[in-house]
């Protein structure tokens, strides 16, 4: 469950209220402190990405292209010691992803090897994950990883996950400056919904990367 838009101030309280018809002003205040503080990292991390790549000149259209969810996940304990999938393996398929969670874990990263690790939980630290749309955007230059969620025992897992979806329409295009004879164009411009719809089609969940199928060159 969550909530899209979530840049607009009303939505964590229409939220609240379907939880909690009542109302809960403890949780909805802490939910938007919590996306007021997390909003402030993706937009650090993303300002640094693209300091980091020289396309600087981009900054401000690449700040404003982005809407935020918020999504809050319960992995309900196997009530077992054999493991179990929580969430298969998937790439994110939107730009950043700021992943916080209890103490329980399960969360796996697959290396460019080949290797599925562990991401250990550890106190006040977040995980961030790139999706496809940042791997397409920068032209290949950053990894979008596949992940997934591995649960055993007798303890529920929770997180929490901010992610920066691209605005409706929005053309995800890799600068020209990031395009020449030894980074050739990898993926035609797409927007994140048409994206999306065909990662959920059967062709799309079939194939190994959906991005690629869809759009690569
Ligand atoms: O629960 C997690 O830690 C991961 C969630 C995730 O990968 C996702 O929602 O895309
Ligand atoms: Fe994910």
């Amino acid at each position: 469950m969550g909530i899209d838009d979530a840049n607009i101030p009303h939505k964590a309280e229409k939220f609240t209220q379907i939880l909690w018809p009542q109302g809960n002003t403890s949780f909805c205040k802490t939910i938007q402190s919590y996306l007021e503080q997390l909003s402030k990292l993706d937009q650090t991390i993303r300002r640094m990405i693209v300091e980091s790549l020289g396309i600087e000149k981009y900054m401000d259209e690449h700040m404003n292209s982005i809407n935020y969810s918020l999504r809050l996940m319960k992995y309900k304990e196997p009530q077992s010691d054999e493991t179990k999938i929580g969430l298969h393996a998937h790439t994110d398929k939107n730009i950043v992803t700021i992943l916080y969670q209890n103490q329980v874990k399960g969360l796996e990263i697959l290396t460019k090897d080949g290797q599925w690790i562990n991401v250990d939980p550890t106190p006040n630290t977040f995980t961030v994950m790139i999706g496809d749309s940042l791997h397409a955007l920068t032209n290949g230059r950053i990894h979008a990883p596949f992940h997934r969620v591995m649960v055993k025992g007798n303890e529920a897992r929770y997180s929490i996950g901010l992610f920066t979806i691209p605005k409706a329409g929005y053309m995800i295009k890799a600068p020209k400056e990031l395009v020449d004879e030894e980074h050739p164009l990898l993926y035609k411009p797409f927007t994140h919904l048409e994206f999306i719809t065909f990662s959920y089609t059967e062709e799309g969940m079939k194939c190994e990367s959906a991005l690629k199928t869809y759009c690569g060159v």
